[in-house]
């Protein structure tokens, strides 16, 4: 299993780079990669397991950040109903996204980036993404809220990108221009 100390921080250069694509049908070692990052956020999500092996609580967790250059994430999390949303997806892509903005009130943060870095992070309010899950079916998804800011927070994994690259250095709590603030 995965633990923090697989966990790559700033200033590693992989987290820098952009990722490349999977080749599909994916191998079995791409299979147990992508399967290790779910199951880390799961475990990071059980207060026993976490505590036992130091695990920082996670919603999201994309290959790069354990050192792994390939396009591949995982999102595991309950929305604001209590529903499940979970999902190991191979080169998943933004489709298309909304005009309207949102960002977390709270702020961002990264299990890469052990300090606190404040600031709204802006993303989009609604996304369609695009990717491959597990078993290679081709997987559609239409998000919002913070499933689709924890997505944009992967995804921007890929492409080299940290959540504080979006903060406004200026004024970090600058209210976001056509944007929905969510608590
Ligand atoms: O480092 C990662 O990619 C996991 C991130 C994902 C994330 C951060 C901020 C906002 C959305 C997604 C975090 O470690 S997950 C930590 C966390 C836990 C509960 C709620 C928000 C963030
Ligand atoms: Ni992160």
């Amino acid at each position: 299993m995965l633990t923090m100390n697989d966990i790559i921080r700033d200033g590693h250069p992989t987290l820098r780079n952009v990722a490349k694509e999977v080749p599909l049908p994916p191998s079995i070692e791409d299979i147990q990669i992508l399967e290790s990052l779910l199951e880390y956020v799961i475990n990071s999500q059980n207060p026993e397991v976490a505590e036992k092996y130091g695990l920082r609580p996670g919603i999201g967790l994309a290959a790069p950040q354990i050192n792994v250059a390939k396009r591949m994430i995982a999102v595991h999390l309950h929305d604001e109903k209590g529903v499940l949303h979970s999902y190991a997806l191979f080169n998943p892509k933004i489709k298309s996204h909304s005009v309207e903005k949102t960002y977390i009130l709270a702020g961002e943060g990264c299990l890469s980036v052990d300090e606190a870095i404040p600031g709204y992070v802006p993303r989009y309010s609604r996304i369609t993404v695009q990717g491959t899950s597990i078993d290679g079916s081709e997987v559609k998804l239409r998000l919002k809220g913070m499933l689709a800011i924890v997505f944009q927070h992967e995804i921007d994994h890929l492409n080299g990108i940290m959540f504080y690259d979006h903060i406004n250095q200026n004024d970090p709590f600058k209210p976001i221009e056509d944007a929905v603030p969510i608590d």
